[in-house]
């Protein structure tokens, strides 16, 4: 590797306490489309991470890296390598179910399954585990409760899940990938089909779930980066321009584009 290559693989930025997620060097290709180019940051873990920046800059793109999840699709690529405790998941050798297992993924719009509220979360522990039911009612009971859902819904379990409001629905969805007891969670745009309400619980739950979960966040909004990350990483044109703490990123950036950014200059 020479001298340049080596310091695009270096991270921006290092960050406190245990690093989670050692993304190197990382660029993507949508059937050829270069998507991602050459980003490289630590995500710290038990922290909250946010992924901002302008439509189209490839937020969505490196999150669905983290779980493999173009894998369904041929013709996308990616390169590099992103480091899960210290294993590179790009490597085929790492294998999907494991993946899966360790990342749980959120996505935007909620997407229950058409079946009972204690099904659609039983439903993954069942491919995962096999639980006696005494032990299932458990684990579905400590999800939706971690989920901040359970006195909404302990007495309508048997309700199927499409009754729910769309911010109880993205609560359940969030409980759904927490029962299967993932490390890090991946939320992508979480609350943008959501009321203020809605969206300032789903945040407040956030800020709670980080004690267990490395949790990474792709945001439109940048108040909500602010208000519930620890660490953020700010993208343009595939590129990642600045990861540091989200205090400084707001507030003393060390570049102009991300200032301009969070200013409203721009995007
Ligand atoms: N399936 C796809 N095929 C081809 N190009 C794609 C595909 N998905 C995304 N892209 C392109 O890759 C780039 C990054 O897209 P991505 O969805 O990651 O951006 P984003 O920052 O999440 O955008 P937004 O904030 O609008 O959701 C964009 O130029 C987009 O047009």
């Amino acid at each position: 590797m020479n001298d340049l290559a080596a310091a695009a693989a270096a991270p921006l930025t290092s960050v406190d306490g245990r690093t989670k997620i050692k993304v190197r060097d990382v660029h993507f290709y949508y059937n050829g489309f270069h998507a991602l180019k050459g980003v490289s940051m630590d995500i710290p873990e038990k922290q909250v991470t946010s992924i901002i920046g302008p439509s189209g800059c490839g937020k969505s793109t490196l999150l669905r890296i983290f779980n493999r999840i173009y894998a369904i699709y041929p013709k996308l690529e990616a390169k590099g390598s992103i480091e899960l405790d210290g294993e590179n998941i790009l490597d085929p050798g790492y294998s999907m179910n494991r993946l899966r297992g360790k990342v749980g993924m959120v996505f935007q719009k909620p997407v229950p399954f058409p079946m009972t509220i204690f099904e659609n979360v039983a439903y993954g522990i069942r491919h995962h585990e096999k639980l006696s039911k005494p032990d299932m009612e458990s684990r579905v009971e400590q999800a939706l409760r971690s989920a901040a859902l359970w006195d909404e819904v302990k007495d309508k379990l048997k309700q199927n899940a499409l009754g729910l409001s769309g911010g109880q629905q993205q609560r359940l969805c969030i409980a759904r990938a927490i029962a299967l007891k993932p490390e890090v969670l991946l939320l992508d745009e979480p609350t943008s089909a959501l009321d203020p309400i809605a969206t300032s619980r789903i945040e407040q739950l956030v800020e709670e779930l980080k004690s267990e979960f490395t949790i990474v966040i792709v945001t439109h909004n940048m108040q909500q980066a602010a208000r519930v990350s620890d660490y953020t990483a700010f993208m343009y044109i595939g590129e990642l321009i600045e990861f540091g703490n989200t205090e400084k990123i707001f507030t003393k950036p060390d570049k102009k584009q991300t200032e301009d950014y969070i200013t409203g200059r721009f995007g």
